[in-house]
């Protein structure tokens, strides 16, 4: 983990890495990335902005673009239209070349999630603003509208919920105000951004945008290769990237489309004369 950099201090290396490259795999994260944090889940949608400029790239012949997300499935892929990629649950279900696969251990524990989910249903209910959010491989107990000072109690009865009923199988993680339920397994949005990599021709550089702890595993998957861009401050990542908010991934999106796409159909050859200052055409 190191500080991620602002972006603007990092285009030269953007700019020779996509030079470099003949195709572009965008990976982004839904929640604090495409669309902005907000009170209610149900509520959350994309700018204007990062959904049209989404739209472009995924029409793009030169890049793939995946949606990898810690919402379920079928939830985010309503909320966001255009890749053809998309991974839900924090990549237990992933979507592509049109079909779904579901990590099996994942699916195992379904009922065994449930029975927690039910639990938590009626030990959480008298919390004021205290929502669960059913996502059948994960659940997630939502505490960003909940008093803080009621906080660590939900926290405290979801662990020892989980402790009990989950018998090893299940854990608990935390987000940004979420406590988040799902199998006690080794995956993560890592592995599914390395499946999806995998489908991709040689020469493809990918590129992940995320905001929260469940992003660090793709940004680590990816900076072998390309490169992360973390939404937020400068804590510590594995991305080497930064960016401040949802509005400015809606920049690095346009300037993805329109400068990133030339600098693709670059000539490998010619990328060593390139330089920065002769490739100015637009911002970052
Ligand atoms: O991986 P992501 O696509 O970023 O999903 C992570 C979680 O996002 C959602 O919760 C977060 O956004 C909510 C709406 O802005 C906000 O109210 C909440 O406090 C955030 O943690 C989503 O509801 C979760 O299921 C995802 O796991």
């Amino acid at each position: 983990m190191t500080t991620p950099r602002p972006i603007d201090e990092q285009r030269a290396r953007l700019r020779s890495t996509l030079t470099a490259a003949s195709r572009l795999l965008l990976c982004l994260d839904f929640d604090g990335t495409l669309a902005p944090i907000v009170d209610d889940p149900d509520e959350a949608a994309p700018t204007p902005e990062n959904e049209a400029a989404l739209a472009t790239l995924a029409s793009e012949p030169t890049v793939s673009t995946a949606i990898v997300s810690g919402r379920a499935l079928a939830d985010v892929r309503s909320r966001i239209e255009g890749p053809k990629t998309y991974a839900g649950n924090h990549g237990l279900e992933l979507a592509r070349r049109g079909s779904v696969a579901v990590h099996p251990i994942a699916r195992k524990r379904v009922s065994r999630l449930e029975t927690v989910y039910e639990t938590l249903e009626t030990v959480l209910a008298p919390v004021p603003n205290c929502r669960l959010e059913n996502k059948r491989l994960t659940g997630t107990v939502h505490v960003r509208a909940v008093p803080s000072s009621a906080r660590p109690v939900v926290r405290r009865h979801t662990q020892a919920i989980v402790d009990r009923l989950g018998g090893g199988a299940l854990e608990v993680s935390t987000g940004k105000r979420i406590f988040e339920i799902g199998p006690s397994i080794p995956w993560g949005k890592g592995n599914a951004v390395a499946l999806i990599a995998a489908d991709m021709p040689p020469e493809t550089v990918p590129i992940y945008i995320g905001d929260d702890v469940t992003d660090e595993s793709a940004f680590r998957t990816v900076e072998h290769d390309g490169i992360g861009i973390r939404v937020g401050g400068d804590e510590p990542s594995a991305a080497s990237c930064r960016i401040d908010s949802p509005t400015e991934v809606a920049a690095v999106l346009d300037w993805l489309g329109s400068v990133g796409v030339d600098l693709l159909e670059r000539d490998v050859t010619r990328s060593n004369a390139v330089d920065g200052s002769s490739l100015d055409g637009g911002r970052l």
